[in-house]
């Protein structure tokens, strides 16, 4: 696939990444821990014939120092010896210089740029100069931070490089409230990203969105229902014992399990177990959704206090054109429905002026406070 992309002013040429049948499927540890466990892993997964890419993790981005950070160096010995046995393409994060040469000396096939790499432009630059020139295919997985600007930034940076073979990975983002991931999916950016960055291969990483097994079936099929490319899911030849994230890998037989469960083609039914699932989804954003009602009647609340105090109209005409003008777009780029959108904004303005004659009735109504003598 050759695109030169208007948005981004970037010019892809996605080879590897874009596998004959879709989805590409990435899988491997999260950490390298022994030539063991990466053999038993691979074979493992070779097993099913849907993975196309090992992964592992070689040098580990820890929150606090004194965790695994990972075996370094040997573990791309491993990684190569895993390739030479199994076949299969080999894909590594890398976050410095160093980390990229290395990976290009032992032969890795597939790069990715972390989210706490994607994060800091100076370390993408980084990774970026040290790229200059080499034919790889580079993935950048989302910022830990919601901001879709970095993440774009981050591929433009990698493509000024010369990379033109690149993926986005969507892996969920740290917000106030993650539950019940580990990372929110924000499902919206992936309307999003692929809006502002068309023609760019996407994968999502449901590892890292579910932080727990359970989840990994739910959060998989959602982003196959919403279009992806590929996906990331971590694997390990005994997730239990595994030195990093335990909680989110599976053994290769549940990768294929999983596989198994999930319409590769979009086309998937719910099952029971998923309906379940699925109505936790739906309870969890209507509690979101009142909250957040909530606390923007407050605010309009606040707005009729001042307006009280200043003597202004309730109703705003301009704010609320240029209000519904600005959420119609976002609703566009998203792809909710415009006729939905309207029919909620023209509610909650109604609510809002309602909230508003209140306070304003409320001050005209009181008793005026007695003089302090
Ligand atoms: O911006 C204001 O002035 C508000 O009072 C807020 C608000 C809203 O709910 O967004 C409510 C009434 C106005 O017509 C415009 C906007």
């Amino acid at each position: 696939m050759s695109s030169n992309n208007s948005n981004l002013n970037i010019t892809t040429d996605s080879k590897i990444l874009k596998s004959s049948t879709i989805p590409t499927l990435i899988s491997g540890p999260c950490s390298a821990e022994s030539e063991e466990q990466m053999l038993q892993t691979a074979r493992g997964l070779i097993n099913d014939h849907r993975v196309h890419i090992f992964r592992a993790g070689i040098w580990k981005p820890r929150t606090r120092p004194g965790l695994f950070e990972g075996v370094g160096r040997v573990g791309l010995e491993w990684l190569r010896t895993v390739k030479q046995e199994t076949g299969l393409p080999t894909a590594v994060e890398v976050a410095n210089a160093q980390h990229v040469e290395e990976a290009l000396e032992y032969g890795v096939d597939i790069l990715w740029v972390g989210a706490r790499t994607t994060v800091n432009p100076f370390s993408v630059q980084e990774v970026a100069d040290a790229l200059q020139g080499v034919d790889i295919p580079v993935l950048v997985k989302n910022p830990v931070n919601p901001d879709i600007q970095l993440w774009l930034g981050a591929l433009e940076r990698l493509n000024r490089a010369g990379i033109t073979d690149l993926g986005l990975i969507h892996r969920g983002f740290s917000t106030p409230n993650n539950k019940p991931y580990r990372n929110h999916p924000k499902w919206e950016t992936i309307q999003q990203i692929r809006s502002l960055a068309p023609g760019i291969p996407l994968f999502c990483d449901p590892s890292h969105i579910a932080g727990r097994r359970d989840l990994l079936e739910t959060v998989s099929q959602q982003a196959l229902h919403l279009g992806v490319d590929g996906l990331m899911i971590e694997s390990h030849i005994n997730p239990d014992v595994a030195l990093s994230d335990a909680s989110q890998q599976v053994t290769p037989e549940g990768l294929t399990k999983l596989l198994n469960a999930l319409d590769l083609d979009h086309e998937h039914v719910a099952s029971p177990e998923q309906l379940q699932d699925l109505r936790s989804l739906i309870d969890r954003l209507d509690h979101d959704l009142i909250n957040l009602l909530f606390l923007r009647s407050d605010v309009s609340k606040r707005i009729g206090e001042y307006k009280r105090a200043n003597a202004l109209d309730i109703f705003q005409a301009g704010r609320w054109k240029e209000l519904v003008e600005d959420r119609v777009r976002l609703a566009n780029e998203v792809g909710v429905d415009e006729g939905f959108i309207r029919a909620i904004l023209d509610a909650i303005h109604q609510h809002s002026i309602g909230v508003q004659n209140e306070v304003i009735n409320a001050a005209a109504t009181s008793p005026k406070k007695e003089a302090i003598k």
